[in-house]
């Protein structure tokens, strides 16, 4: 069998831990970030102290911070840096890519929309590197909080793309026995729902945070799931996508973590602290913040309700008082709870 020759691009605690099933898994990976030192201290010490605690990296794992290195020869380029710089590496990547048999499956794991374009990912990705630099575009997605898969919990995500072949073989290089992939074509509902999600997320926290209960934890995610269900079918995604490992599994996971930054961001948010505060102590991306505003903009280009993301909206961008969001939410008016009736 021959080893496949990945380079994954953004060495936070995503990337890094992917990084590692990857190497465990028989993978030849270069894990490239832009701060030399992080390099060193995992090419070292096999540790990356600041994004993933007490954890000791495959020792046959690389890092680098030359990214021409990282991406020699590869098979696979796994991105899994914030959805904000997304655009600015792949302009990076698109030169050094080799083209047609020495095109690479382009693969990435991140959750968000570009807050300007309200772009999904494999949309900028698709922008980005021409067709004849890439075999096909690959998202992986679904409940996965890499403190877990760092201790090898049972962990099951989705690898999906419009070209099934490469998502098989992107399943392929995952799997194991604590990490389990399956394949989807619909990449509209699973990169849709892996953004949305961290919005209700921050909801969910912020409940937490002013003490409210399960009742209306459990609320928040069945009424965000519609929202998020309403308007990613508006968008193009299939509604079944919404009930898998993408959809309902992932904001599960995300909604009730505390492992989870935007559950954590809206903890603190409800406690009382500011966005700015909040996002800088923080010291890790908050997916959440950044598309909420684009879901917002995006259900009134589509003209879809949205009440809970708007409420949300309300309070990140204009200073609105959580309490009172969530009075003026309990004081709509009554409605049928599935949208035929
Ligand atoms: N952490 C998780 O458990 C997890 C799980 C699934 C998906 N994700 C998604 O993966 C993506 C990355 O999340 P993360 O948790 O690894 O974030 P993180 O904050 O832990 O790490 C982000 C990394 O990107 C790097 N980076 C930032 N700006 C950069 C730039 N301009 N150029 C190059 N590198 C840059 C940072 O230095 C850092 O190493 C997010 O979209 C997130 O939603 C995270
Ligand atoms: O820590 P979060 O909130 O970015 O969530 C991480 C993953 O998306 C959970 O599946």
């Amino acid at each position: 069998m021959t080893t496949t020759k990945i380079a994954v691009l953004g060495a936070g605690s995503w990337g890094s831990i992917l990084a590692s099933i990857l190497v465990q898994n028989g993978g030849q990976v270069q894990l490239w970030t832009r701060r030399p030192e992080q390099a060193a201290e995992i090419n070292e010490q096999h540790t990356n102290q600041r994004y993933v605690q007490n954890y000791h990296y495959p020792e046959e794992l690389t890092a680098t911070s030359d990214l021409s290195q990282a991406l020699a020869g590869a098979q696979v380029v796994l991105f899994t840096v914030p959805t904000p710089v997304v655009r600015s590496v792949a302009q990076q990547v698109s030169p050094l890519l080799g083209t047609g048999e020495a095109a690479p499956i382009i693969v990435h794991a991140s959750k968000g929309l570009e807050q300007e374009t309200h772009c999904r990912i494999s949309e900028i990705l698709a922008a980005m590197i021409a067709p004849e630099k890439r075999q096909g575009i690959v998202v992986l997605s679904g409940p996965s909080h890499a403190e877990e898969v760092a201790r090898q919990d049972l962990t099951l995500i989705t690898a999906a793309s419009a070209d099934l072949a490469c998502a098989r073989q992107v399943q392929k290089l995952f799997m194991n026995d604590y990490f389990r992939v399956y394949t989807n074509t619909d990449v509209i509902g699973v990169e849709l729902g892996a953004a949305f999600k961290n919005v209700i997320a921050l909801g969910a926290g912020a409940l937490a945070g002013l003490g409210y209960g399960d009742n209306a934890k459990a609320a928040l995610m069945t009424r965000g799931l519609a929202e998020i269900s309403r308007l990613g079918m508006a968008l193009g995604a299939k509604p079944e996508t919404f009930i898998g490992l993408s959809g309902v599994g992932d904001l599960i996971v995300t909604c009730t973590s505390v492992h989870s930054r935007n559950w954590r961001a809206g903890q603190q948010l409800g406690q009382g602290q500011s966005l700015e505060a909040v996002v800088q102590n923080m010291g890790m991306v908050i997916e959440g913040v950044k598309t909420c505003q684009s879901a917002y903009e995006l259900a009134q280009q589509e003209k879809i309700e949205m009440p809970i993301t708007a409420a949300i909206y309300h309070v990140l961008y204009e200073q609105a008082e959580i309490k009172s969001e969530i009075a003026a939410l309990m004081r709509r008016e009554g409605k049928a709870e599935l949208s035929w009736d």
